[in-house]
């Protein structure tokens, strides 16, 4: 296993011939680690998950997923990649109502990635707390079993790197919670590699280090205070502090 699954060198991104949505932002992520990346809106903070992905292709720098450079890889050989070793988790679930809970998680099998064993499934749903429910349409589930579902298909194929994109945005505390805690234990007890974007300091404490960016720069990469210590970094990034006259 790749002992830094996650790092980028001057990685830059600019759409179009606008300004910067991201800037010379270098970073190295440990096996094992919970990242959360937090900004303002407008910050750049999808920008960097996409690029680390590798679902968007950065304009400066490079990345390294997995032990590979992703940057010049084609595309259909970064969606191998992709599939075989990074896990997604959406706000919005991504996953398609009318079929099982089994068969969602199974669909990166399906589609070529992994084979997963019965029993491997089995241990999975147990392991996100939807033992037995492996036939049940995922349309009659609540919010926070969709997105266990979604941890679970992420978590399946045994990535070294899950990207997270405010996971919990669409669930309660208490719910969302739960799913940070699985987040957390596929970190500390698989070794994946868990990187986050949130907006909700109660959510980033869950991780062990916090990055900050600031109009597309990362302007902290630090161990994770608590929550009420990262609104207050939060606040420092966000606020449009007056000028001194
Ligand atoms: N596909 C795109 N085309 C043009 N500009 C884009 C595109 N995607 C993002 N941007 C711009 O890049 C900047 C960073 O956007 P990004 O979505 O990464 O910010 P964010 O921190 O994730 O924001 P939010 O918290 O609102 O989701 C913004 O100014 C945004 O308008």
């Amino acid at each position: 296993m790749d002992d830094t699954p996650v790092m980028a060198e001057g990685l830059g991104r600019r759409y179009g011939g606008r300004l910067w949505a991201l800037r010379d932002v270098s970073l190295a992520v440990p096996a094992g680690r919970f990242v959360a990346v937090m900004g303002a809106t407008g910050s750049g903070k999808s920008t960097l998950l996409h690029c680390l992905a590798g679902l968007d292709r950065p304009t400066a720098g490079r990345v390294r997923l997995a032990g590979r450079d992703i940057a010049r890889l084609r595309e259909a050989a970064l969606t191998r990649w992709r599939r075989d070793r990074v896990g997604f988790v959406f706000q919005s679930y991504n996953l398609l109502s009318a079929l099982t809970v089994a068969r969602n998680v199974l669909l990166p099998a399906r589609l070529g990635g992994p084979r997963i064993s019965a029993g491997d499934l089995a241990a999975m749903l147990d392991a996100v707390g939807l033992g037995g429910m492996g036939d049940r349409p995922v349309g009659d589930l609540s919010g926070g079993q969709r997105q266990r579902v979604a941890v679970a298909r992420a978590l399946v194929t045994r990535p070294a790197v899950v990207f997270a994109d405010e996971p919990t945005g669409a669930l309660d505390p208490t719910t969302g919670g739960q799913v940070l805690r699985l987040l957390r234990a596929a970190a500390v007890r698989d070794g994946v590699t868990v990187v986050m974007v949130s907006h909700d300091p109660v959510a980033a404490a869950h991780s062990d280090r916090l990055l900050l960016l600031r109009a597309g720069r990362l302007v902290a990469d630090t161990p994770t205070p608590d929550a009420p210590a990262i609104a207050d970094l939060l606040r420092g990034v966000t606020d449009q502090a007056p000028v001194p006259a």
